[in-house]
């Protein structure tokens, strides 16, 4: 059984207190190499960007020209009334940026003439953004999922199912925030930034100096809120990943849940999952929030500052009123996007949690490539383990087998016995490469097994196991998964062979009848079949057969054995028997005992032998199945 632990998780904690270095920042932010294909896009879409930040950017200009036009001395009625006003009269004699005098009614069709082409510039923004984004990520999950499934079988035993479920799901959409609207918001931001810097440093440089003495404090802030706000969402989101695998491994093991009528204590366990990531998640909302009124306060706190500075420029004839507004909305634009900055480091900073996640799998290195062709091996089948030990990397001081010699010649069947974890699923493990042997060495036809491209190896040995796993499809999809390019004749051969052709057609849709979750659930019997037809498609030289423990009815029983003897012939096969009556034909029987070979010989010889292991295991089968008679 798979031996796993919460590692993965736990690998990740630590780097909770690591702050954002430029060097963690680099490598997070290599995720980023994912919109490299797409950079045609991306600079359309940044050019989309500029334009509609100019356009939202001159609002404030029109905004104050308007102002100005409403005021100025091409309104004669409005003239005559204000002349006497002295900030009038000194308005008259300027414009916001000194721009040709338009009337009013000019000025609003060009204010809406603005806003329409600010309204095609982000529209277009948001687009091309999207594509750009929408694509990189079907391409994060595409790798991700293609190096996940070529990873060894350790990799799986050290992180759980439910935890990788949620990299490849809530981590990359995580990321989808950043690609789509958090990274043009960026920019944006930066822009506003600058832009509005540099134009009311024109408007007034002192009011400017004043306006800019706020900043120090939100910088303070950003980066003290920040802090917390990163350690305790990334700790959010470890909790969650950890709540996923409570509802992931009982929904998968309903059946265990229910016979032992733990419905309750499940719900039990998953709310204390659930109080642990709301009690972070409100941590982490009480930051956020008193990041952002704090911000809102300085914010405008800092605009009624403007207002009372800019009032008195204005009263000491310093700067004229329209100037004055202008002024006043950049400061608020300015404010918006340091505020807004505040929150795209909150954000990048989730995010450089949720991309070093995947950066760590996707840094893995993959026992097989899946998109490079692999020359097919034709192997006769000839097996030699010479000398071979091995501890599981989990647990390197308990050796499971130790100096196991044995030799199966091409064709020939061999069968391993012997108590329960004494190592017989360990072999056939280590011919398929799932482990790498601590010493010794397995040969097929008289080659080192290392030397054999993973993928051609595993293409000559074929596995019908104990547990049949079949996938959510039609049955004839599950069959061709050992030969997926398999012609329909092909499949129904190798269904008739497998005895599976009777019951397959006594269902009404026959071939397409879905099986799995969502379908006919099949004996296991059937499924045993359905296995076995797999493994005729794929027609391996070698053959591993891990008997099922659980015994079939008799009727079924001898259907499937007679799929298996077929399945047998001219095959290296080795079995894993727990019943033996099945074995008694095979050319070497092999009795394990803790990780050694502790006899080996025919049925025959080996029952001969009267104390011996086998004869007595033969023995207690025997009586046992007396007494269930
Ligand atoms: N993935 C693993 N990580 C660590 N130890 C393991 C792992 N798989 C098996 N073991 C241990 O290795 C020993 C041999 O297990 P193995 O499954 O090979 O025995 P077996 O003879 O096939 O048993 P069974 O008949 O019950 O299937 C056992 O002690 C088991 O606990």
């Amino acid at each position: 059984m798979a031996k796993r632990s919460d590692r993965f998780g736990d690998d990740a904690s630590p780097q909770d207190k690591k702050k954002i270095t430029k060097e963690g920042l680099r490598k997070a932010l290599s995720i980023f190499r994912f919109t490299a294909p797409y950079k045609g896009t991306f600079a359309i879409g940044f050019i989309f960007l500029i334009l509609s930040q100019i356009t939202s950017m001159s609002v404030p200009l029109l905004m104050g020209q308007m102002v100005a036009s409403i005021l100025s001395p091409n309104n004669a009625q409005q003239m005559q009334a204000m002349s006497s006003n002295p900030m009038m009269q000194q308005m008259q004699s300027s414009s916001v940026m000194n721009l040709p005098k338009l009337t009013l009614d000019q000025m609003t069709l060009l204010f809406l003439a603005i806003l329409a082409a600010q309204a095609l510039f982000s529209f277009f923004r948001v687009y091309t953004f999207s594509r750009v984004t929408e694509r990189s990520i079907r391409d994060i999950r595409k790798e991700l999922y293609g190096k996940m499934i070529s990873l060894p079988v350790t990799f799986f035993e050290k992180n759980r199912v439910g935890e990788l479920m949620s990299r490849i799901t809530s981590d990359v959409t995580q990321l989808q925030d950043i690609l789509s609207v958090t990274l043009a918001e960026f920019f944006r931001q930066i822009f506003t930034l600058i832009g509005g810097i540099c134009l009311i440093i024109y408007f007034s440089g002192k009011l400017t100096l004043f306006m800019l003495s706020t900043f120090p404090i939100l910088v303070v802030a950003a980066f003290f809120f920040g802090k917390f706000i990163r350690k305790n969402s990334k700790k959010v989101q470890d909790e969650l990943a950890q709540t996923n695998v409570i509802v992931e491994e009982t929904l998968q093991s309903v059946n265990v849940v229910k016979a032992f009528t733990n419905e309750a204590f499940e719900v039990n366990r998953y709310t204390t999952s659930l109080e642990k990531v709301l009690n972070w998640a409100l941590r982490t909302a009480t930051f956020r929030g008193s990041f952002i009124s704090f911000i809102i306060f300085v914010l405008f706190g800092a605009i009624v500052g403007v207002v009372w500075y800019g009032g008195h420029l204005v009263q000491n004839h310093e700067l004229t009123f329209d100037k004055l507004l202008t002024f006043i909305i950049y400061t608020g634009f300015i404010g918006g996007s340091v505020g807004g900055l505040g929150d795209i480091y909150a954000q990048i900073q989730r995010t450089i949690g949720a991309s070093e996640r995947i950066l760590e799998i996707l840094d893995e290195e993959g026992e097989v490539s899946t998109n490079e062709p692999v020359t097919p091996v034709h192997v006769k089948g000839e097996i030699v383990y010479d000398n071979v030990a091995f501890a599981y990397p989990s647990r390197p001081d308990v050796q499971v087998l130790k100096n196991i010699s044995l030799k199966v010649e091409a064709g020939k069947k061999i069968a391993l016995v012997g108590y329960s974890g004494g190592g017989k699923s360990t072999i056939v493990g280590l011919l398929l490469r799932y482990y790498r042997l601590n010493s010794g060495k397995i040969l097929v036809d008289g080659q080192d097994l290392q030397s054999y491209n993973l993928t051609a190896l595993r293409q000559n040995i074929a596995v019908v196991p104990q547990e049949v796993m079949l996938f959510g499809g039609t049955i004839r999809e599950n069959i061709a998964y050992g030969k997926p390019n398999a012609t329909e004749a092909e499949i129904i051969e190798a269904a008739r062979k497998a005895n599976a052709l009777d019951f397959i057609e006594s269902f009404p849709e026959k071939f397409d009848t879905i099986v799995g979750e969502r379908g006919v659930k099949l004996s296991g019997g059937q499924r045993q079949r359905v296995a076995i037809a797999r493994a005729i498609l794929k027609d391996p030289a070698i053959l591993v057969l891990d008997e099922a423990t659980s015994a079939l009815d008799s009727e079924s029983e001898k259907l499937v054995q007679d799929a298996l003897d077929k399945l047998m012939q001219n095959r290296t096969t080795i079995i894993i028997a727990h019943r033996l009556a099945t074995i008694r034909n095979v050319d070497t029987i092999y009795v394990l005992r803790d990780g050694e070979i502790a006899e080996s010989g025919s049925h025959e010889v080996l029952l001969a032998q009267e104390e011996g292991i086998y004869a007595n295991l033969v023995k207690l089968q025997y009586e046992s199945s007396i007494l269930s008679e």
